[in-house]
Order: C-alpha cells, then sequence, then structure tokens
C-alpha cells in the first residue's frame, strides 16, 4: 500500500452532496478535496455527459476505475467518488483494501426526495437521462445495499444544511474508533470524536424500551444532550441523579439505584446508561452487571480519565468500608461513546488527573504516548475547556485518548477477567489505591496514580530491573503534566495493611507490577519488605 491515500472517501447517491458538503467538510479539515468526476472531466476534456454519448458507459466505467484506483493511491484529502464508481468491481476490491487498512469510506445519505430533486435539477447526469426520479429510485434499491457493505461509516444529512452536514462529516472523519473484540467479549466499539454522543440510539438499539440515565449533577448539561437525543427517539428515559465521585460508589447509593429500577420496572429488555466520569461508569457498569443478572449498558465518559480507562474494558465496581473497588464485576458495555465535548466543561485540576492514568500506559506499553506527553506537556497543563474545541489541542488529546485506549483494549482482549496481562493495567495501583483511601478519596485516582507508578518504579530499580534513568523518567513526565510524584500522608504500616487487600495479592502474599525496562511489565511476587520499605522512603520527597 503506498504512504498516500485519501483521509476519508465519501460516496453517495446522485444529489446526496458528495461535492458540496465534501469540499465545505475538507475546508473544515483543512485538507484538499478531490472529486473523481471533475478529475475525470480534467483528463477528458469535456463533460462525462458528452463522453457517455459518444463513448458509451462502458467505456466511461473503465476510465473511471482506472482514476479512482489511482487517487486511492495518490491523494490525501477527502476524495469524493462519482455515484456510480463503487459498483465497479475493481473499485470496490480498492476500497475494501483502503478500509482493511483503516481507511474511513463514509455513505452520505440524503433525504431520498431531496436528494432525487437536487439530481434532476443539477443536469449532466447521463445515468439519469429520461425519468429522473424513477431512473434515481432504480439506482437507489441497486446501490443502497452495496454502499452499505463498502461504507464503514454513515452520515445522514436528513434536515441538515450543507454547513450542518459537513460538520457531521468532518467530525465523522476525526472520529477515532477502537474495536473491543476478545473469546468472553462481545465486541464493541469505543468512539472518540467530538459529537460522539450522536450514536447513543444507534448502539443503544430498538430492542430498548426503558433507559435509565445514571449521572451526577456535574454533568448536567451533558446528561441534558444524552436525553433529549433519547426521548427525540422515543426511549423512556429515566434520570437517575447519583451524589459525586466516590461517594456515588458505595452500597447505599447501589440500594438507591436497584430501588428505583425495581419501581419502573425495569426489565431484562431494558438498558443503563452511565454518564459521567470514572466513578459514574464504574457504578453504572455495576448496576447493569447485578440488575436482574445483567442487562445492557453504554458507558458515555465525560472526564478525560473515564475516557481513556474506566469506561472501557468491563471492570464495574463499588468501594466498601475496607476499601477501593472490592465490590464488583466483569461485565463489558454494549459501548463507549467519548465525546469530546464534554471536555469543554471540565476542571483543569480534573483533566490533568486524567493524564496519570494516560502516563502509566504509555510506561508499560505505549512508548509514543510518553513522546506525546513530553512535546505537549505545557499546553496539557494549562488545559482549558473554554478554548479547548476546535484547538490544536483537541487533537492532540483525541490521540492521546486514542493511545491509551488502545493500550487498555490490548490488555482487555487478551484477559478479560485480569488472570495476569490485564493486571498489568494496575501498574502504580497498589499504592495507589491506599493512598486514595487513607486520604478518606480527597485525592483523585489519577494524582495517586501518577505517585503509585514512580513508587513501582523506585522498587524496580532497587531491585535491579529498571535503570535510574527511566525512574527519573517517570519523575520528570509526571511533573511535567503537573502530577504529583510524592505522598507522605500515611505511615508505612497504614499502607502496608492496605495493600494486602489490594485484589492482585494471593492469601499473604504481596504481588505487584513493576518494570523491567519502559514498555515491559512484569509480575513480582513477594517482594523483599525492605526493598517495599525502601521504595516508601523515596516517594516521600519529590
Ligand atoms: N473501571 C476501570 O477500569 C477504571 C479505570 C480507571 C479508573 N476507574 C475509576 O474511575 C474513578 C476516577 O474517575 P474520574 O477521575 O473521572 O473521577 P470522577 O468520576 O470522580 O470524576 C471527577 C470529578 O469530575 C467531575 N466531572 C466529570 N466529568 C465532568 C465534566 N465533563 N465537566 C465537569 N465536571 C466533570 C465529576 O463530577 C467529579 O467531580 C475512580 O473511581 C477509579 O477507581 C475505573
Ligand atoms: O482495567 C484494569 O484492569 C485496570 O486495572 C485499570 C486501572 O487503571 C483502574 O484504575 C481500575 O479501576 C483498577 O481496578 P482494581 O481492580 O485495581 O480495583
Amino acid at each position: 500500500m503506498s504512504d498516500h491515500r485519501p483521509l476519508a472517501v465519501v460516496i453517495g447517491m446522485p444529489g446526496a452532496g458528495k461535492t458540496r458538503v465534501g469540499r465545505e467538510a475538507a475546508q473544515i479539515l483543512d485538507v484538499d478535496f478531490t472529486d473523481t468526476d471533475i478529475e475525470i472531466e480534467k483528463e477528458i476534456g469535456m463533460k462525462i455527459s458528452r463522453y457517455f454519448d459518444q463513448y458509451g458507459e462502458r467505456a466511461f466505467r473503465k476510465l473511471e476505475s482506472q482514476t479512482v484506483i489511482n487517487l486511492l493511491e495518490s491523494c490525501e484529502g477527502l476524495l469524493a467518488l462519482g455515484g456510480g464508481a463503487p459498483m465497479n468491481v475493481d473499485i470496490r476490491e480498492a476500497l475494501a483494501d483502503y478500509t482493511a487498512d483503516g481507511g474511513k469510506v463514509v455513505y452520505l445519505e440524503a433525504d431520498k426526495r431531496e436528494a432525487m430533486e437536487r439530481a434532476s435539477r443539477s443536469g449532466n447526469r447521463p445515468m439519469l437521462n429520461g425519468d429522473a426520479d424513477k431512473r434515481w429510485m432504480k439506482l437507489y434499491e441497486e446501490r443502497d445495499p452495496v454502499f452499505h457493505d463498502i461504507a464503514n461509516l454513515r452520515v445522514r444529512t436528513h434536515g441538515s444544511t450543507p454547513r450542518m452536514a459537513a460538520r457531521k462529516l468532518s467530525n465523522m472523519i476525526r472520529e477515532h474508533i477502537v474495536h473491543v473484540t476478545g473469546s468472553d467479549i462481545e465486541p464493541y466499539d469505543v468512539c472518540i470524536g467530538e459529537g460522539a454522543l450522536n450514536r447513543l440510539v444507534e448502539i443503544i438499539g430498538d430492542d430498548v424500551l426503558r433507559i435509565a440515565l445514571i449521572h451526577t449533577q456535574s454533568v448536567q448539561r451533558h446528561s441534558d444532550q444524552a436525553r433529549a437525543l433519547l426521548r427525540q427517539a422515543g426511549y423512556e428515559v429515566h434520570d437517575m441523579v447519583i451524589p459525586d465521585a466516590e461517594s456515588g460508589k458505595t452500597v447505599d447509593v447501589a440500594k438507591m439505584i436497584w430501588k428505583q429500577l425495581g419501581e419502573r420496572g425495569f426489565t431484562r429488555s431494558d438498558a443503563i446508561i452511565g454518564l459521567g466520569g470514572g466513578a459514574t461508569t464504574d457504578f453504572a457498569g455495576f448496576m447493569a452487571a447485578t440488575w436482574m443478572r445483567g442487562i445492557r449498558y453504554v458507558n458515555c465518559p465525560t472526564s478525560l480519565l473515564a475516557m481513556v480507562d474506566a469506561s472501557t474494558g468491563g471492570k464495574t465496581g463499588i468501594n466498601t468500608e475496607e476499601g477501593k473497588n472490592l465490590v464488583g464485576s466483569f461485565y463489558t458495555p454494549a459501548g463507549v461513546l467519548a465525546d469530546l465535548r464534554a471536555l469543554k466543561t471540565l476542571p483543569r485540576d480534573i483533566f490533568i488527573e486524567g493524564l496519570g492514568e494516560v502516563a502509566k500506559s504509555g510506561f508499560i506499553r505505549d512508548a509514543e504516548i510518553l513522546e506525546i506527553l513530553r512535546d505537549y506537556a505545557e499546553d496539557l497543563r494549562n488545559f482549558d475547556g473554554d478554548a479547548f474545541l476546535g484547538s490544536s489541542l483537541e487533537d492532540v488529546v483525541s490521540e492521546l485518548i486514542k493511545h491509551t485506549v488502545r493500550v487498555k483494549v490490548y490488555h482487555v482482549s487478551n484477559d478479560l477477567k485480569e488472570t495476569g496481562l490485564r493486571e498489568f493495567l494496575n501498574y502504580g495501583h497498589t499504592l495507589a489505591h491506599a493512598i486514595e483511601k487513607l486520604e478518606h478519596f480527597r485525592w483523585r485516582h489519577g494524582n495517586a496514580v501518577a505517585v503509585g507508578c514512580v513508587y513501582a518504579a523506585e522498587l524496580s530499580h532497587i531491585l535491579g530491573y529498571l535503570d535510574q534513568e527511566d525512574v527519573d523518567l517517570h519523575r520528570s513526565i509526571l511533573s511535567s503534566l503537573g502530577l504529583p510524584t510524592s505522598w507522605n500522608g500515611g505511615s508505612w504500616d497504614e499502607v502496608v495493611a492496605l495493600m494486602h487487600k489490594d485484589k492482585k495479592a494471593r492469601g499473604n502474599t504481596l504481588r505487584f507490577v513493576i518494570l523491567d525496562g519502559i514498555g515491559h511489565p512484569i509480575h513480582l511476587e513477594d517482594p523483599p519488605m525492605e526493598a517495599l520499605v525502601e521504595a516508601f522512603d523515596r516517594i516521600q520527597t519529590s
């Protein structure tokens, strides 16, 4: 495959707006726009309709096939194909190779009547000669199933102005989708982008009647949007507001929600949506896992941490008096919609906290994450929700979310129930959960994870697995993002007692995840107590 390829390919019926909407979308995305019909006309030096008259459809299709295949290997912006192009077998094969390699083929679906009118108004459409509407309808019946088959994205433009349609198209093109599969997993997608929430109805599906929309007061604005979309689609939506952050992850709140689900007649064919930070998505997933032994749920994360980590992978749960996440279940969502618009209202300190889990994912698996964090540390540290959307930082954050979710998905897909590999995602968490508990959850999870990663790095170094340079790298990256690297809020005895309640511990034996190099996590069983204490001493001061 060539290095050059389109950012996306737009297909659709004549009159769907491929040229008009495609050109505007390319402007929004700041990329070139290429229309295969225009390129062909340039090459043949005449209108396509005249070429058809002179040489016939067969000759045109041959020319079209060569042009499209060349452009699929040479153009870099948005490429709009002529309406009939995807019906050609060679073009279809080239498009299949393109999508298999991660390319995006978008089916632009317009209202039939509007598209028909536009197509017959514009002329220069040899395939519509005669009774244009009747011919359009016939083409539609032949082409629509093929378009559905080829396209991996669809944009419905019904009732939208060309500008609105172009926005939808550009948002969808910018969107990243990470597929989650695995032997124990019903496959689902994590959609990351501005406007991802608009997929909610598609993911909830047709079989659901009632939806419990679980959220906190702090994200009311975003839950209003979700509710409006769902009500418009005809679902019976029940707002269920829970206390903020960790105060929502308790058995008392669970009892309150179970009661509401019962009183409102939730059955096995109903669904739950968890909309909010990681505490809410953990809690909502747990409600879904336990109600009638499991009903459908979708996560709509609104904090960076929930987008990169908590909402994906199916670890659901609540805290107890004894510690963090001690009661829960592995139960996967039907989809995750990380709508970047939610970050607009996210306070800076909570954004930065999320970077703790992002950095962790870099340390355990993806060096590119560490590079991005290093290159954009200052911009990330100064995150400002008001200026975020449309800024260059939005692309950086979107890329970081995609990378981090991929790290998560790699571990989860291969070990949903955490028998070994998945434990690597717990890097830094053995100490982090103890800190959170000792600080009565006033310390945010991502901040505790940052300190926990430094602790695990120090332990790795003391035991001879990690160079000092890599320990220093932990401190420099985390502190450049505004994350803490030290903690002195509790005694070693308190900490070690809580570490024994960590889910990685077995019997009386402590188990840790450490590194034997950046990107190389390993398990550590029953480490010497002196090493644990020494590492603890080293995180007392930064
Ligand atoms: N299940 C998992 O795999 C997993 C992974 C990582 C973390 N977690 C859990 O996630 C939780 C941490 O997640 P978190 O950092 O999102 O914490 P959180 O849910 O407590 O959210 C932090 C704060 O931000 C607010 N908030 C969230 N989105 C907002 C928005 N868009 N605008 C304004 N305010 C917003 C919340 O109301 C809360 O006050 C912890 O409970 C942790 O254990 C779970
Ligand atoms: O998904 C996982 O597995 C993780 O360990 C991800 C962690 O980042 C996350 O904080 C998780 O909530 C920790 O769960 P726990 O099992 O240690 O309670």
